[in-house]
C-alpha cells in the first residue's frame, strides 16, 4: 500500500506478461520509478523476485493502489490482451483517474477500437494514447520501436519517457508521434502485415532451396547468414538462419522438420488485409501471406488433397545451383520491395481517409531499429521519402526501381522454375504480377468495363473523349452518352 509522502512512480505498467514485464524492466533500467500491476498477483511477484534489483519498482495489488502510486499527471501503460480485456482495464482505470491523466494502450489493438476509446476518454477529460509497440520480448527489454498516436499534447509529456526506452539508430530514437487517435495502432497493424509478407517470402525462398534445389537445412541456414551481410540485412533474415540452425535435441533432426507446418495468426495481418480492401489498396503481398497461413492451417483439407497429381513430369532442377540461389535472393528482394511499397501505399491511404498526416519518412526512420521488420532496407526507404516526400509509390523511387529492374529476370526464372516443379510461391508470384500490372501499358480492365456495361449498364469511359458511355447491347448496339 502506498501512503502519502511515499515515493511515486513516473509510469505504471499493468499487464505483466511477456511484453509488459520486459517494458517495465526497460523503464526501470532507464532510471524511472515504475509501478507494477497485473490482474493476478503472481506475475507481479515473479517480476519483483527475478528482477526487483534492476531498478525502482513499486509493487501494487489492487487497481486503486496502482493508480495511487503514480505521480500526476498519471501515466499508465496497458499491456494486456487486445479486445475485451483492454476495454475492461481501461474502464477500471478511467474510474480511478483524474482529468489530464494519460492512459496508454501498448497492445496490438485494432485501430478502430482505439478511435472509439480515444473519443470516450476525451469525453471524460482523460488523454488516451494508442501506441503500437514492436520488438517482441527482446525488443521490449532492450529497446522496442514505439508508434504512439493520440493527442499531440500527450506526446509532450509522454514522448521523452517513451523515447528513453526505445531503440536508437544513429542516436535517433525509434519512437515518434504518429498522429491523432488510431494512427499509431494503424501503422503498427500495417507493420505486422509487412512482417507477415516478409516471413512468407522468406518461407518461399527456403522452400525453393529445399524442394527445388534439394539443399540440406544447415546449408540453407548458411545461405541466409550470407544474405544477412548484404542488401537483405534484417532481423528476420538473421533469425531465419538461427531457427534453421537449431537441431531438435530429442530426434537429432533440424527443429524446422519437427515443427507442425501450420502457421498461427492472432489477427493483425487479417486486419491489414480487411482495411486494404476497405481502402481499395492492392496490398497483395500481405494478403497472400495471410492466405498462405490460412491454407497451411487447413490441415484436414490438405490431408485429403495429398494424392492430387503434380503434373511435373520432366521438370528439372536448375543445373547451376549457385546461380539459382542468387536468382532466389533477387526474387526475394524484389518481392520485398513490392510488399513494403504496398504497405506504405496503405498507410498513405489510411492517413488520407482519417486525416492523420502520417509522415512516411518518419515512420521508416523509427522502423530502422527495435521492431520485427527492422532492416538496412528501412534506411533506403527513409532516404527515398527524404528525396521525394511526394513519391507516387516506393517502388518508383530511383534506388528501388533500379534494384527491382536489376532483379526482374531472376524473379521470372524463379517463378517459372517453381511452377514447373510444383513448388508453391504465392507471394513471389503475386508480387511479380503486381509489378507487371503496375507497369503495363494497357490492362484487361477495359474488357471488365465492357462486360459490366453489357450485363448491368454500368457505363464506361473512352480513351479518346470525355464523358460516360453505354452501348445498347440488347438494341442496335449503338453507343449513347450516359
Ligand atoms: N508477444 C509479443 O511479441 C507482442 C505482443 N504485443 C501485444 O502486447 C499485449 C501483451 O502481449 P503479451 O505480453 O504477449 O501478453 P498476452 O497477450 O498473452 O496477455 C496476457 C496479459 O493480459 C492480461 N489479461 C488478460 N485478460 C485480462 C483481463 N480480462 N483483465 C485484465 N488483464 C487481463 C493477463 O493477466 P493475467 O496474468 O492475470 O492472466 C496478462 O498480464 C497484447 O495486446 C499483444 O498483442 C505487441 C507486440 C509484440
Ligand atoms: O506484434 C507482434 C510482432 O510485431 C506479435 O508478435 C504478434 O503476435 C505477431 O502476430 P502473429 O501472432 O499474428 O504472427
Amino acid at each position: 500500500m502506498v501512503e502519502t509522502g511515499q515515493r511515486l512512480a513516473q509510469i505504471g505498467v499493468t499487464g505483466l506478461a511477456v511484453m509488459g514485464s520486459n517494458i517495465a524492466r526497460n523503464f526501470a533500467r532507464h532510471g524511472h520509478t515504475v509501478a507494477l500491476h497485473n490482474r493476478s498477483i503472481a506475475k507481479t511477484d515473479a517480476l519483483i523476485e527475478a528482477h526487483g534489483d534492476e531498478g525502482d519498482f513499486i509493487r501494487t495489488e489492487t487497481m486503486e493502489e496502482f493508480v495511487g502510486a503514480l505521480e500526476r499527471p498519471r501515466r499508465v501503460l496497458i499491456m494486456v490482451k487486445a479486445g475485451d480485456p483492454t476495454d475492461a482495464v481501461i474502464e477500471e482505470l478511467a474510474n480511478l483517474m483524474e482529468p489530464g491523466d494519460i492512459i496508454i494502450d501498448g497492445g496490438n489493438s485494432l485501430y478502430t477500437d482505439t478511435i472509439r476509446r480515444e473519443a470516450a476518454m476525451a469525453a471524460r477529460n482523460l488523454n488516451f494514447v494508442g501506441a503500437g509497440i514492436s520488438g517482441g520480448e527482446e525488443g521490449a527489454l532492450n529497446g522496442p520501436s514505439i508508434m504512439p498516436g493520440g493527442p499531440a499534447e500527450s506526446y509532450e509529456s509522454l514522448g521523452p519517457l517513451l523515447e528513453s526506452i526505445s531503440a536508437h539508430v544513429d542516436g535517433v530514437p525509434c519512437c515518434t508521434h504518429i498522429g491523432p487517435d488510431g494512427s499509431g495502432h494503424f501503422v503498427k497493424m500495417v507493420h505486422n502485415g509487412i512482417e507477415y509478407a516478409d516471413m512468407q517470402l522468406i518461407g518461399e525462398a527456403y522452400d525453393l532451396m529445399r524442394n527445388v534445389l534439394g539443399m540440406e537445412v544447415a546449408e540453407i541456414a548458411d545461405v541466409f547468414r550470407e544474405w544477412n551481410t548484404g542488401t537483405l540485412d534484417s532481423y528476420l533474415i538473421e533469425i531465419t538462419a538461427e531457427v534453421l540452425s537449431q537441431v531438435d535435441a530429442e530426434t537429432g533432426k533440424p527443429l524446422v522438420d519437427v515443427i507442425v507446418d501450420a502457421a498461427g495468426q492472432k489477427g493483425t495481418g487479417r486486419w491489414t488485409v480487411k482495411s486494404a480492401l476497405d481502402l481499395g489498396i492492392p496490398t497483395t503481398g500481405i494478403a497472400e501471406a495471410v492466405f498462405a497461413r490460412a491454407l497451411s492451417s487447413s490441415t484436414s483439407q490438405r490431408e485429403s488433397a495429398r494424392g492430387l497429381v503434380a503434373g511435373t513430369t520432366g521438370a528439372q532442377a536448375p543445373a547451376d545451383k549457385a546461380a539459382f540461389v542468387e536468382d532466389i535472393r533477387k526474387a526475394l528482394y524484389a518481392s520485398k520491395v513490392v510488399a513494403y511499397s504496398q504497405g506504405f501505399d496503405q498507410i498513405a491511404a489510411g492517413s488520407a481517409e482519417y486525416g492523420w498526416s502520417v509522415d512516411p519518412g518518419k515512420l521508416a526512420t523509427i522502423w530502422r531499429g527495435g521492431c520485427i521488420i527492422r532492416a538496412k532496407f528501412l534506411d533506403r526507404i527513409r532516404e527515398a521519402y527524404a528525396e521525394n516526400p511526394e513519391l507516387p509509390a516506393l517502388l518508383l523511387a530511383p534506388y528501388f526501381r533500379d534494384a527491382v529492374e536489376d532483379s526482374v529476370e531472376s524473379w521470372r526464372r524463379v517463378i517459372v522454375t517453381a511452377t514447373a516443379m510444383g513448388v508453391p510461391v504465392p507471394a513471389f508470384a503475386s508480387s511479380l504480377s503486381y509489378y507487371d500490372a503496375l507497369r503495363a501499358e494497357r490492362l484487361p480492365a477495359a474488357l471488365t468495363q465492357g462486360l459490366r456495361d453489357y450485363f448491368g449498364a454500368h457505363t464506361y469511359l473512352r480513351v479518346d473523349k470525355p464523358g460516360s458511355f453505354h452501348t445498347l447491347w440488347s438494341g442496335d448496339r449503338s453507343e449513347v452518352e450516359a
